[in-house]
């Protein structure tokens, strides 16, 4: 890190969403202090701390708080449904208040106590291939899925295969592989999903910049938007991701997804790690 005087202290909190985990930073009222290089460097699971997603808290003039997302790769993600709920949980907490808007690159959100667990409105979703108008044949050789996915843009892209045994599904094998494919300029998150019933999703994703992780809110929210366009599912359900279930709910004013949070640890990196990043 490009700092001249190192911080001494840097702390962090540790948590997680259904096993989607998090280092977050609280940098209100000082400088940011996240670059790709210490996203990185935290973001080893053996040398440093390990995450899906590193989220940074400034101060904001426009909600109660800005979020900015990091993946462990260095990039930056533009939305994080799951990180959002649990730093939305942070704010409540802080607050007292039930209900707290968080500024991120998708927009203001708005986060909101559900009894034990933690509402997010995640807004309106984007159709990405809207000239089909749903979805596009993709060409992955040998797929061996529904080669007609949907794209849905939730601040960040996804792709949403439905799949007749997410199970069975080579996750990692056709992630790679779809991310990194020409269709995705940007490269794109990739949601695998089997309807079980109207009202219930079994989902498995491949985050972009991460790869497999055990839930992803933004994928989740998009599975649902696109299981509904294609008439598979009702507007509310509920889905199992390997790492829990959510509850997805496309309304009028958004996308609201709901699911537990849990704080881990609170921390803070020692100065000679920092000095190496
Ligand atoms: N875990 C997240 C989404 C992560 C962002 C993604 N890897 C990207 O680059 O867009 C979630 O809970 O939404």
């Amino acid at each position: 890190m490009q700092h001249e005087h190192p911080p001494s202290r840097l702390p962090f909190l540790k948590m997680h969403g259904l096993g989607n985990d998090f280092v977050i930073f609280d940098s209100r009222g000082s400088a940011a202090v996240v670059t790709p290089e210490l996203a990185r460097a935290i973001g080893d699971r053996n040398r440093g701390v390990g995450f899906d997603q590193l989220a940074e808290i400034r101060s904001s003039d426009m909600a109660d708080i800005d979020l900015d997302f990091w993946n462990s790769d260095g990039s930056r993600a533009g939305a994080c449904g799951n990180a959002t709920r649990c730093v939305g949980r942070l704010i409540l907490d802080e607050t007292g208040k039930d209900e707290v808007t968080i500024r991120t690159e998708r927009g203001i959100l708005i986060a909101r106590r559900a009894g034990d667990e933690v509402s997010v409105n995640m807004g309106h979703p984007q159709l990405m291939w809207d000239e089909v108008p749903l979805s596009r044949p993709v060409d992955v050789e040998h797929l061996p899925l529904d080669g007609d996915p949907v794209a849905v843009g939730m601040g960040n892209p996804h792709v949403v295969f439905f799949v007749p045994n997410a199970e069975e599904t080579d996750v990692a094998g056709w992630g790679r592989k779809v991310e990194f494919d020409p269709l995705f300029p940007q490269r794109t998150n990739v949601e695998f999903a089997e309807v079980r019933a109207r009202n219930e999703i079994r989902m498995r994703v491949w985050e972009r910049g991460t790869g497999i992780t055990l839930a992803c809110g933004s994928g989740a929210c998009a599975t649902a938007v696109a299981a509904n366009l294609r008439g598979l599912t009702d507007k509310k359900v509920r889905m199992e991701v390997d790492g829990g279930w959510l509850t997805l709910d496309w309304r009028e004013d958004g996308v609201w997804m709901t699911g537990p949070t849990q704080l881990v640890f609170k921390a803070e990196f020692d100065a000679s790690f920092l000095e190496r990043v």
